[in-house]
């Protein structure tokens, strides 16, 4: 098959690839940008009109993602209304353990439901023999790009394995991770049996997404707080780590962005031992502890808090410009801090992202 977009990647990352004329993609691979490139963490979805009607149309969440055309439309709706630098692929964390056999479901207002993964069934995933049920989601890819101009970027993405694993254990979001958690100390076997398939599926899933047509990756790992520094090593970074060496093994040089969120003072660490191209920072990481942490090759993302979107005005453009000044030193993407909620007015998305053009 062949790999889109890729001739120019290098393996070798002290050498910029050459340019592709992709701001994001660019920026990513090493060259400096006049703006930061901009996106929205969740920019398609429910704060969008255009998003509520459609999915009225499709049935379930998961019916959305696995029908490409659809799934296609709506990651181009927020390109059509907002001057962004790039499209992520509309899909979720949670079509993994879908495809990997067990039962995921998402209720109306409520969140994933899964039925809990128990140590005895974790032989019983599927492996690559699984990734066929996610087909429609390369397709929703080779769409998209079709349907996109060639100066923006498109994201593809999956879940980091522990974050996906504590859905599975938990069968649903938890507020500290405490089944998976407690799960990972008493059955160490089953849990890192769990990780490696995890780490095994999202290689191939993310290597199906270059070769679909993906620009760059990102690594959601949203539940990266809560974990003192042995399990982070573990639990966070070594997977990781595995996930871009596999990636990188396949398409040398393909670029990635991880997200750990809630990092904190183990952000460094994680930049350096993982490999990732860019970090996105939550926006409970302070700006000058970043960039005291972090050496100046390292460029970041984030890191304004998506309430401030909602309530915009004054606080917002201050906070804005303050985040773009203080990583004006660094490779910087704008982004919000984590997803921009649904009651977000379009108003002010829109002056944000004409802050991050015009300043
Ligand atoms: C943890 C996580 C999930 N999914 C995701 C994460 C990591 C990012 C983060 O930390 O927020 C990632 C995700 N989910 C979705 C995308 C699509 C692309 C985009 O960012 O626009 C992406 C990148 C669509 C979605 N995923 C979901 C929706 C809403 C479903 C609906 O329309 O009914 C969308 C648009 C559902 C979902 N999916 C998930 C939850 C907890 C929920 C329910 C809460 C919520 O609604 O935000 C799991």
């Amino acid at each position: 098959m062949k790999i889109q977009n890729l001739d120019s990647f290098q393996g070798d990352r002290r050498l910029p690839a050459s340019r592709t004329g992709k701001r994001l993609l660019d920026l990513v691979l090493g060259h400096e940008q006049e703006r930061p490139p901009v996106w929205i963490m969740r920019q398609a979805g429910r704060y969008l009109p255009e998003y509520r009607a459609l999915r009225q149309t499709a049935g379930s969440f998961l019916d959305l993602c696995y029908t490409p055309e659809l799934a296609a439309e709506v990651t181009l709706q927020p390109l059509r209304r907002f001057p962004l630098d790039a499209a992520i692929l509309f899909s979720d964390i949670l079509v993994v353990p879908d495809a990997m056999g067990r039962t995921v479901r998402f209720e109306q207002g409520e969140g994933p439901r899964l039925e809990p993964i128990r140590p005895e069934d974790v032989a019983n995933l599927k492996g690559e023999e699984g990734l066929a049920h996610l087909a429609p989601v390369f397709e929703t890819v080779r769409l998209v790009r079709a349907g996109l101009s060639p100066e923006k970027t498109l994201i593809g993405f999956c879940g980091s394995p522990w974050t996906v694993a504590t859905y599975m254990i938990a069968g649903r979001g938890t507020t500290d991770q405490g089944p998976a958690r407690l799960f990972a100390l008493q059955h160490p076997e089953a849990f890192a049996a769990l990780i490696d398939r995890l780490v095994d599926f999202s290689i191939a899933y993310l290597v199906e997404q270059f070769r679909a047509g993906c620009d760059v990756v990102q690594l959601f790992e949203s539940w990266a707080m809560n974990l003192d520094e042995v399990a982070f090593a573990e639990r966070v970074i070594a997977p990781n780590r595995r996930i871009v060496e596999g990636v990188r093994a396949a398409i040398p040089g393909a670029p990635i962005i991880g997200f750990p969120r809630g990092a904190a003072g183990l952000v460094a660490r994680y930049v350096e031992e993982t490999g990732v191209d860019m970090v996105g920072l939550d926006y409970g990481m302070p700006v000058d502890f970043a960039n005291t942490a972090l050496p100046a090759s390292v460029g970041v993302q984030g890191n304004l808090d998506p309430l401030r979107v909602v309530v915009g005005g004054e606080q917002m453009r201050e906070r804005a410009r303050s985040i773009i000044a203080g990583f004006s030193g660094r490779r910087h993407i704008f982004n919000l801090g984590h997803g921009i909620v649904p009651e977000t007015p379009i108003a002010h998305v829109e002056e944000l992202i004409n802050l991050v053009h015009n300043g």
